[in-house]
């Protein structure tokens, strides 16, 4: 015992440059009268009194004192990122300030009204409001966030030729300052890896997904769900599509149930225990297989779990938009494709694309204000109240699959989003903090993979570069 405190002693008097050297709070707590060795003296003084300790005790200490510096380095870690969102808050407020007085100067010096026409105005947009809140909207229940700007209640506010709305987006969605405003968000939901949880606890991801002609589909979307950090990713796709799926990575667990006859019940069984669904990617569009995706979707509902909806799954919504429909938890991923047939099957006219981000909202809200995002050029995000967009500079190159790594890793987003404290997303829907944060590391993914592999870029290639890409946006 004795022996076991002094070598404690001597331990933390000499802490290992390695583990703790960085970490102030370590350092501070040595004792004052005893100045750090010299580097001359250190080698021979550390070497003989371990030889009192065995190796094993030596390690626990060692194990010991790494897991305090890393919990003094996730503490001052969370200490910058406060100060950091504070300082991005006191800016983000400046510029809110700097539109309304923009706004107010518009306002003051726009046209007289034109007398009201027979022309209605889109019904999509909401009643005018001239103040655009200077603060923060108080935070609330998470389910039912109030927006952080409700874009669409500031349209026209600053009169004909100059949207207040596009005046506001414009804070978000260009340059550098769309990206500060929203990205710490998406950090705050982050959750740190630290060794006090267990397996599971950052995410078990459902893939609905998988077919004869498309196992790849379902492999990129559940593999990036475990790079971008769930803990587990579970494939639920069809009988000959699982052995293919199993032998391209044995990180995944892959139930070879979707074209079943019991199919929905044996998903059903793993439900509870999934924090997020991903239906589509790969899902094929056999009758047989939408309906038992569209049971899964009316399931996970009534659990309350986010569902993300991609590829074969837009198929299924563009027939049946009710199985979503409304649901707040619910996200859709379209590109331009897609997008197009759920927007005609709602709207029952063709689509206008000349505006993507009225197009977009106007979609969003006939769907009860479910969460897009329109993938493209620029990705489009919209719960039909706010709108982002994600121009994270990617690459010209195109290559099937890229689609499947952002749902993929929004199934992981999404669950940290909506597990997060409700003040994590500072009152914005957590759908499209979620998004944000997939859509950027995709792109970031893309330029990345593209740097290093050019036109032979492909998904597997930007898979590779999810850590460093996660890394610089939202831990750097
Ligand atoms: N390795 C695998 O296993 C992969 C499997 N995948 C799986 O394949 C399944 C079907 O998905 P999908 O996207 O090919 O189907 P669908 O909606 O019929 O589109 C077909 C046509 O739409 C067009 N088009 C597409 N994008 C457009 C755009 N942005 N803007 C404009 N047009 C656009 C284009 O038409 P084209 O240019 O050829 O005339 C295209 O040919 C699904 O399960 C998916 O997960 C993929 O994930 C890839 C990797
Ligand atoms: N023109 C573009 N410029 C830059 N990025 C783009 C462009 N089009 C799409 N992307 C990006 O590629 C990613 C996937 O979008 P894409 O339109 O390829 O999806 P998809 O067709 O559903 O993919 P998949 O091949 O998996 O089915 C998105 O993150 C999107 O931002």
């Amino acid at each position: 015992m004795n022996l076991l405190k002094r070598a404690t002693f001597i331990f933390s008097e000499q802490p290992l440059s390695l583990a703790i050297g960085s970490f102030p709070a370590k350092q501070s707590s040595l004792p004052k009268t005893n100045p750090p060795a010299t580097s001359s003296s250190r080698p021979r003084r550390t070497k003989k009194r371990f030889a009192n300790m065995s190796l094993e005790k030596l390690m626990e200490k060692f194990l010991e004192q790494s897991m305090e510096a890393e919990d003094n380095f996730y503490r001052l870690e969370e200490q910058r990122l406060q100060v950091e969102d504070k300082r991005r808050e006191e800016e983000h407020s400046r510029e809110l300030q700097m539109l309304q007085m923009l706004g107010q100067i518009f306002a003051s010096i726009r046209m007289p009204s034109p007398a009201p026409t027979a022309t209605p105005q889109p019904s999509f947009i909401p009643q005018t409001n001239l103040t655009v809140p200077l603060a923060r909207p108080s935070l609330g229940n998470r389910n039912h966030p109030p927006a952080l700007i409700d874009f669409a209640s500031h349209s026209q506010a600053a009169g004909p030729g100059l949207l207040m709305e596009e005046v506001i987006e414009r804070s978000f969605s260009l340059g550098t300052s769309g990206m500060d405003n929203v990205i710490p968000l998406v950090r705050n939901t982050i959750p740190p890896l630290t060794s006090k949880k267990h397996k599971g606890q950052d995410g078990r991801i459902g893939i609905i997904g998988g077919c004869q002609e498309y196992t790849g589909a379902p492999f990129f979307a559940a593999i990036s769900a475990l790079k971008v950090g769930a803990d587990l990713s579970h494939v639920f796709c069809t009988k000959d599509a699982a052995p293919v799926i199993k032998s391209y990575s044995p990180e995944l667990i892959v139930h070879p149930v979707l074209d079943s006859p019991n199919a929905v019940e044996e998903i059903e069984k793993w439900l509870p225990r999934l924090h997020s669904v991903v239906v589509g990617p790969g899902l094929g569009r056999e009758d047989m297989l939408l309906k038992n995706a569209k049971e899964i979707i009316e399931r996970s509902k009534l659990r309350g779990i986010p569902v993300i909806i991609d590829a074969d799954g837009l198929w299924l919504v563009a027939k049946e938009p009710s199985v979503i429909q409304g649901y707040q938890r619910g996200i859709l991923t379209p590109n331009f494709m897609e997008f197009t047939r759920l927007y005609e099957a709602m709207h029952h006219e063709p689509l206008d694309s000349s505006d993507h981000k009225r197009s977009a909202q106007q979609l969003s809200i006939a769907l009860g204000h479910l969460t897009l995002v329109l993938k493209g050029e620029e990705d489009i995000i919209t719960d039909g109240k706010n709108i982002l967009t994600c121009s994270q500079e990617g690459s010209g190159r195109r290559c099937g699959g890229q689609g499947d790594l952002l749902s993929g890793s929004l199934g992981a987003f999404a669950h940290w989003a909506f597990s997060s404290p409700s003040d994590a997303t500072k009152g914005m829907n957590p759908s499209l903090v979620a998004a944000f944060g997939a859509t950027s590391l995709t792109r970031q993914c893309n330029r990345q993979a593209f740097h290093k592999h050019g036109r032979s870029t492909t998904t597997s290639d930007m898979i590779q570069e999810i850590n460093s890409a996660f890394k610089k946006l939202f831990e750097s």
